[in-house]
């Protein structure tokens, strides 16, 4: 028996183990392996390259500028051309790195990217209902830039960092081993101030990414329509801005401590590279016999050892910050997505069956409150149902899982007796109570439903929508542009291209679940009545508060507290004056009044 997956985490939690985060990631870049190691050679031959130029600069001193017999210009040329040719092979070097390294961190990120989103298609319903809309944005946009930004910058740069100490510690040596010890003297002292910096800058990073995930989620969530209308209607409109501008601030200052961290490290490394060459040089005095030459290759290879250890201490600390965000994104990945349905096996005339299904909503919090019980229907192919009940009695959720976007804990539903065990496009379609139509034109949004349906499929499902003439007056026709969510649009019309949509999705089984709540009795009326005229042989269930064309229905299911109260034809349920469905109905028929006065609609 299918299960719906259990509840569904707000945040993705990290793997919290370092050394299997960094072997997740190896695998991640296994197949890039041969790109990475030209990235480790090229960035091999630019570091050897540039320890030994001032290995060249130490010969220009001695031997062809200072040498016994005074200056000499063919070396000199010769000594020139060689450092031309060392820049320019750096030069290459450098280039040939850099396009390796970013088209491995794109190609890295790409697949990243589109795999966490295929993930996020995939979850639970409840996990959109539970996670901010920022925080999956953040993840999948923020997250994945900082991998992307390790991958093709931090990550050559240690190497760098790495093979730039090595060279210019072992080309040093070469020159003069007490010159060396004395360059080295003060290493420590950086080391311990950066590394210190460093954890501290990995705390500040962190800290601030989850503020500006938090940040991203506020904009998103009040700078939308709805939230900007709320706000007004309420007059909190300073108070939204007092809750963004606090989270900003906070922002701001982590920032400026990250900022005054880092130039710590800097100013340290600042302060020993200013002091370390004379340093040197007392080691020059006290040795006695060093040339000049020797003196000025040191100093240049002095540049070259400090600059690496802050490269390589830059890194240890991007390089926390990089493990969290290959965390945040490995935990999504690793979230559990719902199985991918099998294959619908044709489309069936569309028979449904309930057997015994018990369902709970994974946030609703636990057993005892379960949103439907035992429920138990069959709906012959072709009816046309009517689903009753008080508010919150699981109309919705019922309608939700004859269409399989929740999978029953207890029992099974069945179209034309084979189980449902997730979404079947084609064959079961539901038409929401707030729809869902994305930026584009009206023809985008029904086309949705079917990439190919031709211009007269398109009038055809939105004149049983009731849609069309409205349709057809906007500036553009069906090319007319909706907005973000349909907002150029009003409530019912959103809700009638939405029912259009789902008409042309042709699939054999329909549920309307309050699909026409924002029409006036009169449309709804005829809404549902075009919709289940126009049925041919398709099963329509149709979930409602209001009762509308009851003369078209086959079947009325009455649901209480997440149980099936009543079901049977209407006629029949209608006799049962004590029965809950003849309560709505007599509920909805406005009574004569004196105060009032009467003349609205009995129900039909
Ligand atoms: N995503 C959810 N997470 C937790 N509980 C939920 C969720 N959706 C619905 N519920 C709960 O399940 C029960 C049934 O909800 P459902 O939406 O199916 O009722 P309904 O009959 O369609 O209500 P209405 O007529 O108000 O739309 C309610 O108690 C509701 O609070």
């Amino acid at each position: 028996m299918p299960h719906e997956p259990g509840p569904a985490p707000t945040a993705a939690p990290g793997t919290a183990n370092a050394p299997a985060t960094w072997r997740r990631v190896a695998r991640l870049f296994r197949p890039h392996r041969w790109a990475i190691l030209l990235v480790v050679l090229l960035v091999g031959v630019f570091s050897a390259l540039g320890a030994a130029l001032p290995l060249l600069t130490q010969a220009v001193f001695d031997r062809a500028l200072f040498g016994p017999g005074g200056p000499d210009l063919p070396l000199l040329a010769e000594f020139a051309t060689l450092a031309a040719l060392a820049a320019a092979v750096m030069g290459a070097a450098d280039l040939a790195q850099t396009w390796l390294a970013a088209r491995t961190a794109q190609s890295v990120v790409h697949t990243l990217r589109e795999e966490m989103f295929g993930r996020l298609q995939r979850m639970p319903l409840a996990f959109f209902a539970r996670t901010k809309g920022g925080e999956v944005q953040s993840r999948l946009t923020g997250d994945t830039a900082q991998v992307e930004r390790a991958v093709r910058d931090t990550l050559p740069e240690a190497l760098a960092g790495v093979l730039g100490f090595a060279t210019a510690g072992a080309a040093m040596v070469a020159l003069s081993v007490p010159l060396a010890a004395a360059a080295v003297l003060l290493a420590p002292v950086v080391l311990w101030v950066s590394s210190r910096s460093g954890r501290a800058l990995g705390r500040l990073s962190a800290v601030s990414q989850e503020s500006r995930a938090r940040l991203s989620s506020i904009a998103a969530e009040r700078l939308s329509l709805g939230g900007v209308t709320l706000a007004r209607v309420h007059g909190r409109q300073d108070d939204e801005r007092a809750a963004f501008a606090g989270e900003s601030r906070g922002l701001a200052r982590l920032q400026v401590r990250a900022g005054l961290t880092a130039q710590l490290v800097l100013s340290v490394a600042h302060v020993f590279f200013m002091v370390t060459p004379y340093l040197v040089f007392l080691a020059a005095g006290l040795a006695r016999d060093v040339s000049a030459g020797t003196l000025v290759a040191f100093v240049a290879l002095q540049s070259r050892l400090y600059q690496p250890i802050g490269q390589i201490l830059g890194t240890v600390t991007d390089l926390r910050s990089v493990q969290g965000a290959f965390e945040r994104v490995f935990g999504y990945l690793d979230l559990p997505a719902e199985p991918h349905p099998p294959a619908s096996g044709g489309r069936g005339p569309g028979a449904l069956a309930v057997r015994r299904v018990t369902f709970g909503h994974p946030a609703a919090g636990g057993p005892g409150r379960m949103a439907l019980r035992d429920v138990s229907l069959d709906v012959p192919a072709g009816s046309a149902v009517l689903v009753v009940g008080r508010s919150g009695s699981g109309k919705t959720t019922l309608g939700h899982l004859l269409a399989g976007l929740h999978l029953p804990a207890e029992g099974a539903v069945l179209v034309d007796g084979s189980e449902v065990r997730g979404p079947r496009p084609g064959r079961v379609c539901v038409a929401p109570q707030e729809p869902f139509l994305f930026q584009g034109s009206v023809a985008d949004n029904l086309r949705y439903a079917d990439p190919d349906a031709p211009a007269d499929a398109l009038v055809r499902a939105c004149e049983i929508a009731g849609i069309h003439e409205r349709i057809a007056a906007l500036p553009d026709g069906y090319d007319t542009f909706v907005g973000e969510r349909g907002a150029l649009l009003s409530g019912g019309e959103r809700q009638r291209v939405a029912l259009a949509r789902a008409l042309l999705s042709d699939a054999r089984v329909l549920v309307l679940d309050e699909a026409t709540s924002a029409l006036d009795p009169l449309t709804e009326r005829e809404v549902v009545r075009a919709v289940l005229a126009a049925r041919r042989g398709r099963t329509t269930v149709v979930v409602s508060h209001r009762f509308a064309a009851l003369d078209c229905f086959d079947l009325v299911v009455a649901l209480d507290g997440g149980r099936v109260a009543e079901q049977g034809a209407p006629a029949e349920l209608r006799g049962a004056p004590h029965g809950l469905y003849a309560r709505m109905l007599r509920a909805q028929a406005v009574p004569e009044s004196p105060v009032v006065g009467s003349g609205h609609d009995r129900p039909a």
